[in-house]
């Protein structure tokens, strides 16, 4: 009763392997598109299996484990591969209350004035009003997040080496990322030298984040601020749980590495798409900043919000779940999921189902306003729009128990508070929309050219 698997399938090598001339996780998105084309939306093989998203719902504690892996690296103390039960909810339950602080909004304030200071001065450099922002931008995006996590304050030169190692660890990973398509003994032959320059990073990476808990905790013990009474940033609140040390920075690291691709990632997307529809943007932000925002009873949608959200529809950062597990044999639908699968959810193709969505490649931020089959659809639950309670028609952050617990807010609070509006017609030109492949599936070209206005509207012809 398992679904149809692609053959042939060999012991220790599966057969993902033959079905790409390179195997690599990013090569599995190409892969499984075309098994899904050939085999249906349900596949097995001997890698993966892919069972109905409902699953992450109703039978939602019993798909919300994750798989053991021999390595997990940085990631071993996370919330993500935190096996679901007690220490799982108590580490999940103290990130979301972290995020969901007050702290956030004036973090983002501080974060934002920054940009627009980075912005103008890289226009005054270069000689003009012409800014590329992508540098500009996600050097800010990773100033928020490592304020969050940090706090404020942490040196510049530390934050700088800090994103350098996140960028060298993470890319060392991407080249080892055939480790999980290759026997062991190929794995160890072949990619030691990397392997051996990963472990080195990721001591450096140690040093350099107990170096800057080690600050904070002093810096509690010392009472500076109102940081004991009320903790501000991430690692306060982790200071606060009694955690080791690699705990602590395994925690860290899954905060940054969580977090800055993604947001990045979906906000070059939002910004690329939002150039095209600049006007209808303009009016609306007017006509919501006038207070003419009704739409019948309802209070009508951002015209801004349609925006990220149909960005998020059409190019949700991640193609795939993290991987999930099941802790018994289930049955769902006609298929049996035998215990300890790896199963796994396509959530590009959720969003671009042609059942779900009218010409579902076609960008119309319009489909989530009034009357259109996204109106009312949250991108946590996946629900609404008029397809009923167990319709899930996005689910660009999962769904159900191990749903993103940084959903949400943020793209929305980031586009809103910086209301990024080029008003330069060169913009785009420089985009390429075409996706690169990856564990976060990113544009292929973001480099626009144009002026970045970052406080409030910005009427047409002015800068
Ligand atoms: C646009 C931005 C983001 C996107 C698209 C995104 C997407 C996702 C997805 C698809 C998952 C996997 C859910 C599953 O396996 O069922 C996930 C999990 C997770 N995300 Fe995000 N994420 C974003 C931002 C963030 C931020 C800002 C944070 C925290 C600061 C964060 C922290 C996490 C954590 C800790 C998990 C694991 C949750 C668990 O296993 O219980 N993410 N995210």
């Amino acid at each position: 009763s398992l679904p149809r698997a692609p053959w042939p399938r060999l012991p220790l090598i599966g057969n993902l392997f033959f079905l790409h001339h390179t195997p690599t996780v990013a090569s599995l998105t190409d892969v499984l598109r075309r098994l899904h084309a050939v085999h249906g939306p349900v596949q097995a093989s001997h890698l993966h299996r892919l069972p109905w998203h409902r699953a992450l719902v109703n039978m939602g504690s019993t798909f919300a484990h994750r798989p053991t892996s021999w390595y997990t690296g940085l990631n071993s103390h996370g919330v993500n591969s935190a096996t679901y039960g007690s220490r799982w909810g108590r580490l999940r339950r103290n990130l979301c209350s972290h995020l969901a602080g007050e702290h956030v909004a004036g973090v983002l304030r501080s974060s934002s004035g920054r940009l627009v200071k980075n912005l103008e001065s890289a226009a005054g450099k270069n000689g003009g009003d012409v800014v590329t922002p992508s540098g500009t931008f996600r050097h800010a995006v990773f100033g928020f997040f490592a304020a969050l996590c940090f706090g404020e304050g942490v040196e510049e030169d530390k934050l700088g080496s800090l994103r350098g190692l996140h960028a060298e660890i993470i890319s060392l990973i991407v080249e080892l990322d055939a480790f999980n398509l290759v026997p062991v003994f190929v794995q160890v032959v072949c990619y030691f030298p990397r392997w051996r320059k990963l472990m080195r990073a990721q001591r450096r990476h140690h040093v350099l984040v107990t170096d800057i808990i080690s600050a904070r905790r002093r810096r509690r013990e010392e009472g500076v601020g109102c940081d004991v009474a009320e903790p501000r940033c991430y690692v306060d609140t982790l200071l606060g749980l009694g955690l080791g040390e690699d705990e602590m920075v395994s925690l860290c690291w899954e905060y940054m590495n969580a977090s800055v691709k993604t947001t990045t990632t979906a906000l070059e997307w939002i910004m690329a798409r939002l150039v095209l529809h600049q006007q209808k943007l303009r009016d609306d932000i007017a006509r919501q900043a006038s207070g003419d925002h009704t739409c019948g009873e309802r209070r009508r949608r951002p015209f801004v919000e349609a925006v990220v959200l149909e960005a998020l529809r059409l190019h949700p950062p991640a193609h795939y779940l993290l991987a999930h597990t099941t802790d018994k044999d289930v049955t769902l639908d006609k298929h049996v999921i035998p215990k300890g699968s790896i199963v796994n959810f396509d959530v590009a193709s959720i969003g671009r189902d042609a059942t779900l969505w009218a010409e579902p490649s076609v960008f119309r931020p319009d489909r989530f306003m009034g009357g259109g089959e996204g109106f009312d659809v949250h991108c946590t639950t996946g629900c609404g729009g008029g397809g009923g309670p167990e319709t899930m028609k996005m689910i660009p952050f999962g769904a159900g128990r191990r749903v993103c617990p940084g959903a949400g807010s943020f793209v929305e609070e980031l586009v809103r508070r910086f209301k990024w509006i080029p008003v330069d017609s060169k913009v785009g030109t420089d985009v390429d929309m075409t996706e690169k492949p990856g564990i976060i599936t990113e544009m292929r070209r973001w480099n626009p050219k144009g002026y970045f206005g970052c406080t409030g509207l910005i009427s047409p012809g002015k800068k």
